[in-house]
């Protein structure tokens, strides 16, 4: 019997950490190759399935990341722009398909994964679920179609333990938009207003975070100009939908040259 490729969650004990873990070891296409967290995690040195309160699934958490991503097809990554720097060493060293949910890189720290992609094939995407990915793609489309007489807000709302903002989506969407109006985000977003912040500037694409409670994740795209809105609007009430789309990626990216891919590659959803 041929063995499915084998994936390695880095951040096992985190929200997504658990999903993923869940998702690859019910996976019949997958298996749940290591578990990785950070030295003196608690859960080190436990088997994951027990660790997460379930029955044992023969894989011990371990912070040993060089030796357990080496050992993978894939390593599957939602954790912390520093920690996500070091795993793509490794994968790159290794050879090994590195799937990138992480939200939060600077850019600085998104070119650095450039010199790691130029040995494996990187997939990152700041969502990873078909409808926000299909939103992008929407967002830039009737971006393109309307002038500036309309004006662009993203709004977003997540969890109250969320450290990073805007968040990941939001930012794809804010691309998305500049993207069909041909114009560069970093010249029109607009990011924190508090104060006396004068009148909107014409052609701005303006951010707002919302925290609160345990929202997975909202996220809405806002066209206004005088007399009427359009919303475009994304809400996940599952994190199985990330999760679902991380998986896709990881054997999507096997055998694949390597390079930078995101989830439209993935999806096939490139106009
Ligand atoms: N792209 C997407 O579709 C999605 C992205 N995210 C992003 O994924 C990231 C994680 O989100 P959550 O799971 O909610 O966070 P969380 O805080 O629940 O989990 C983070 C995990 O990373 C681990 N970690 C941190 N530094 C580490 C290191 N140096 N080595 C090993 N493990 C380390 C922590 O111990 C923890 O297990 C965030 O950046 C979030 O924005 C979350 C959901 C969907
Ligand atoms: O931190 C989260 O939870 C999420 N992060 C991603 C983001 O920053 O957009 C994706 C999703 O919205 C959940």
């Amino acid at each position: 019997m041929t063995q499915t490729p084998g994936i390695a969650i880095t951040g096992a004990s985190g929200r997504m950490g658990q999903m993923l873990i869940r998702q690859v070891s019910e996976s019949d296409r997958l298996h749940l190759s290591g578990a990785i967290d950070q030295p003196g995690h608690p859960w080190v040195g436990q088997d994951v399935g027990t660790a997460m309160g379930g029955s044992a699934l023969g894989v011990i958490v371990s912070d040993a990341a060089r030796e357990t991503i080496a050992g993978a097809d894939a390593v599957i990554d939602f954790t912390a722009p520093e920690a996500t720097l070091h795993f793509a060493e490794i994968a790159a060293e290794t050879g090994v398909v590195h799937v990138i949910g992480t939200t939060g890189m600077s850019d600085d720290q998104i070119a650095a994964l450039g010199s790691a992609a130029q040995k494996t094939a990187i997939i990152r995407a700041g969502n990873m679920s078909l409808g926000v990915n299909l939103l992008t793609q929407l967002t830039r489309r009737v971006a393109a179609a309307l002038d500036e007489d309309f004006d662009i807000e993203i709004i977003e709302a997540h969890h109250n333990q969320k450290v990073d903002a805007p968040s990941g989506t939001a930012l794809m969407l804010g691309e998305a938009a500049a993207e069909g109006r041909g114009v560069s985000l970093s010249q029109v977003a607009d990011r924190g207003r508090d104060g006396i912040t004068g009148a909107r500037r014409r052609g701005d694409i303006g951010f707002t975070a919302i925290r609160g409670g345990d929202i997975v994740g909202e996220h809405d795209v806002l066209f206004a100009a005088a007399g009427e809105r359009i919303v475009l609007r994304h809400l996940a009430s599952d994190r199985a939908v990330f999760a679902r789309g991380a998986l896709k990626a990881a054997l999507w990216g096997q055998g694949k040259a390597p390079g930078e891919y995101d989830m439209i590659d993935v999806l096939g959803l490139k106009d």
